[in-house]
């Protein structure tokens, strides 16, 4: 099928690449790639070659990234809706491996939604540490919480926040943060044609301003020693190698890590920027600078299998961090300080909440936007704040309704889970921060919905059904995937389901109650058993349709 690509750019691509650009331009003359991404905080790459339903050749820069091919539907299976993978494009995978992120670290993922790099980030931190994972655009954070649901992840605040906001709560704050940064999308107009027309609706100019907001936040919220990762989907330089060079003239303390150019990654190129600063315009950074940035990355859709990327990693120098210096975030000054102050102390007095079923959003604190209260749930906000009044926090509400899920986890979870147990209206999170550290920032998820107190009983959240494994929890039915009960159970149908089927763990084998569904072992959701019927409790808009 015939791509449709702007004039505009085949000629400026044309001026740039010169010998290459014939090899370039018939890049656009085959099809797609089309990549998964093995999700290792549910099942390891080897036991997923073992029972993998599609044929998959690696990713060359991703272990856990593999091909497949491209008339095959890897969003038709069981297994994509136990989270097992994620579908992604192939370059996309490269610059959460430049992050190198470990157990235990603390990552920022700035321009996060729909979330393939957070999950990537999640799977590499094992369940240890924390994730930050943000976007500015309330609408796509949905989509984004709700990866970090379906793909198991513990761990992680979901924000909708301007980088400048989170900067002020999080100064020096993380070890790695990784910038996917919004750009010109040049480089995946074989993926996606909508690219190619907005191109040539919005300018580059409008993308740099962004990018370089981002890139100065991202600085001050780094931790000493700490790695920016910057990555774009698009080949002008303004956007790539200008950035990264004005960058390095403004942070001292920063160095480019170089590639592993044996991967597939090419050089940046410098050259292109000289030809910038000669046709003057934008272009702000030294020679010196520009010369350093060969050290960045390309992906080149004729030259590897995916489609074209740009990334650079920065690298804080030393131990000395200028981090701490909110000037640097541009736009941060002094009066937006003062502002901020204020801010965070009343957002503390008012922790404010809207409903937090899955695809929900929870705001802590106040925030620039009213939160949004559901009618159904201003009833549940018994002992928090309602409109206009002070919040009194009836401390042995809280304390009932904490203990409900107590109860529920004592005889459903048979394992300490990790993270702080907090409360929004009825609705309990376990988080890995305390709330006081949320306050005044727009909080979609603050960490691992578990589920609800409704009149007196826990009902647990989906997301805790899709985070646990098989072991931890006390009764799992296993569904037969063969046989097409996995998909009855996804589209949401009841199932019969005798008694023996059901694995009971530490409650003296009875089978009646929330039951913990599986395919292969893997968790899919929650079902209610009684009396040999399987009530469906997966969630309507997660529905196999
Ligand atoms: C390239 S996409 C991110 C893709 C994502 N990293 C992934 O792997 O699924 C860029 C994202 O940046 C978001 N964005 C744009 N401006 C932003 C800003 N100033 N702060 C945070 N996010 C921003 C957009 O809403 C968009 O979702």
């Amino acid at each position: 099928m015939a791509v449709h690509i702007p004039n505009a750019f085949l000629e400026r691509m044309q001026q740039l690449l010169g010998s290459d650009y014939d090899a370039f331009r018939s890049s656009y003359d085959n099809p797609r790639y089309v990549g998964i991404r093995v999700n290792t905080l549910k099942i390891s790459v080897s036991s997923f070659l073992r029972i993998s339903p599609f044929e998959l050749k690696p990713v060359p820069w991703c272990s856990t990234g593999f091909y497949v091919q491209t008339d095959l539907k890897p969003g038709k299976h069981p297994y994509y809706h136990a989270g097992l993978y994620y579908i992604q494009e192939p370059s996309a995978m490269a610059p959460v491996e430049l992050l190198d992120v470990v157990p235990g670290e603390k990552v920022l993922d700035l321009c996060a939604a729909p979330g393939g790099k957070s999950t990537q980030i999640a799977a590499k931190l094992q369940g240890e540490g924390l994730l930050v994972t943000n976007d500015i655009n309330a609408e796509r954070t949905r989509a984004l919480a709700k990866n970090m649901e379906l793909y198991g992840v513990r761990s992680a605040v979901v924000l909708n926040e301007a980088p400048e906001h989170i900067a002020r709560s999080f100064p020096a704050y993380f070890d790695k943060i990784l910038i996917d940064a919004p750009c010109s999308g040049e480089g995946m107009f074989r993926k996606d044609e909508d690219m190619a027309r907005q191109w040539e609706v919005h300018s580059t100019s409008k993308c740099t301003v962004m990018q370089h907001d981002l890139l100065n936040s991202a600085a001050v919220m780094l931790a000493p020693g700490g790695r920016i990762v910057y990555s774009t989907c698009t080949f002008a330089p303004e956007e790539n190698e200008a950035m990264i060079a004005r960058f390095l003239d403004q942070h001292a303390d920063f160095e480019l890590v170089p590639l592993p150019q044996e991967l597939g990654f090419a050089p940046g190129r410098p050259e292109w920027l000289y030809r910038l600063n000669a046709e003057g315009g934008d272009a702000v950074f030294s020679s010196q600078a520009a010369s350093l940035t060969a050290q960045c990355g390309r992906l080149w859709p004729h030259l590897i299998e995916g489609e074209g990327h740009f990334l650079a990693v920065l690298q804080q120098k030393s131990e000395a961090s200028s981090a701490v210096n909110f000037e640097q975030a541009g736009r941060v000054g002094q009066g937006d300080r003062e502002e901020w102050t204020g801010r965070a102390e009343r957002a503390g007095q008012a922790g404010r909440y809207a409903g937090a079923d899955s695809g929900t959003e929870a705001y802590l604190g106040t925030s620039t936007k009213p939160s949004k209260i559901s009618k159904k749930h201003k009833g549940d906000q018994r002992g928090h704040a309602s409109k206009g009044r002070e919040n009194v926090v009836k401390v042995p509400v809280e304390r009932e309704l904490l203990e409900c899920w107590q109860h529920f986890a004592s005889q459903h979870v048979t394992v300490e889970l990790p993270g702080q147990p907090l409360l929004f209206g009825s609705h309990v999170y376990l988080s890995p921060l305390p709330k006081e550290q949320l306050a005044g920032l727009k909080t979609v998820r603050p960490g691992w919905y578990v589920g609800t107190v409704k009149n007196g009983r826990f009902a647990p959240g989906h997301p805790l059904a899709t985070a646990l494994s098989a072991k931890e929890a006390s009764r799992v039915l296993n569904l037969d995937k063969e046989q097409g009960e996995a998909v009855r159970y996804l589209k949401g149908e009841t199932l019969n389901v005798s008694a023996s089927r059901i694995e009971c763990r530490d409650i003296q084998g009875f089978p009646k109650g929330y039951v913990l569904v599986c395919v292969d072992g893997i968790s899919l959701g929650w079902g209610k058993w009684l009396d040999g019927m399987l009530k469906n409790e997966y969630p309507a808009g997660w529905r196999w349709t």
